[in-house]
């Protein structure tokens, strides 16, 4: 299945692949676009049953949000590519720096977790959204992706975000919440070569600093950035401190 993506940037350049978040589209890096573009080939894409992918019938795995990018990869013939994903974005990074190691060059994980517990809470939510829809979940989603002080000064984004998160197709949604049910990749961890860059928001209550700790002591070759004054959409929040730290671990390498 080939998910909906959009390519940007220098042509010729290595590539970056940017995986979104639960209930969000590529418009989650806006705020991190022109600087990413001014270094790499940008490829942005939706999700699986988010934005304008297609919503194929559920149940989804962790390995089918994998091979969606094993085929876009495929797809614009590029062997191997950076990969920055956030949540929901950063846990098919892990799981495919740890399949498919030589598809993946450096690896950024924002705001994610290698197992989200309770993990029947991600259930509830998939069966509240299948009942309800997603604009049920929208307000309270959207206060976990920013501060209460940065919310109160950008009621525009908040609009925004929540009607992003409504927009989204309610079955892709909850396979998706699914996704995070069954998946657990503790075990991968210690098998992900791809020098890996973990940015937590110190503020976020969905994926805590402790989580990416967690996965930069355990990855090969981690290290670990919390970021002061975030919540969980921290690229968002606080662009000026993600995105240069992101295209300075994307070019150790001298690329
Ligand atoms: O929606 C949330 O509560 C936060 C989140 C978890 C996984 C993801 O992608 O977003």
């Amino acid at each position: 299945m080939t998910v909906a993506h959009r390519v940007t940037g220098r042509p010729g350049a290595p590539a970056v692949v940017l995986s979104n978040s639960l209930g969000s589209t590529w418009e989650m890096w806006d705020a991190n676009l022109a600087e990413l573009e001014q270094h790499f080939r940008v490829i942005r894409f939706d999700t699986r049953g988010h934005g304008r992918s297609p919503v194929p019938p559920g149940p989804y795995t962790i390995d089918d949000l994998t091979d969606d990018v094993v085929e876009l990869l495929d797809t614009l013939e590029l062997e191997r590519a950076h990969f920055v994903g956030l949540s929901l974005g950063g846990m098919t990074g892990l799981r495919l720096a740890a399949r498919e190691a030589g598809r993946v060059d450096r690896l950024v994980v924002l705001c994610t977790g290698a197992r989200l517990d309770p993990r029947s809470a991600w259930s509830e939510r998939a069966a509240l959204v299948r009942s309800e829809g997603t604009p049920a979940v929208a307000e309270a989603v959207v206060r976990r992706w920013y501060t209460a002080d940065w919310l109160a000064e950008h009621p525009r984004t908040r609009k925004e975000s929540e009607e992003m998160v409504a927009s989204t197709p309610p079955d892709g949604y909850a396979a998706c919440c699914e996704v995070i049910a069954t998946m657990d990749l503790l075990a991968d961890l210690p098998s992900i070569t791809a020098p890996t860059l973990a940015i937590a928001g110190a503020d976020d209550p969905a994926t805590p600093p402790w989580q990416l700790e967690r996965i930069a002591d355990e990855v090969a070759d981690g290290k670990l950035l919390v970021v002061p004054d975030a919540a969980h959409l921290a690229n968002a929040e606080r662009p000026a401190v993600v995105t240069p730290a992101v295209v300075a671990h994307l070019l150790e390498d001298g690329s």
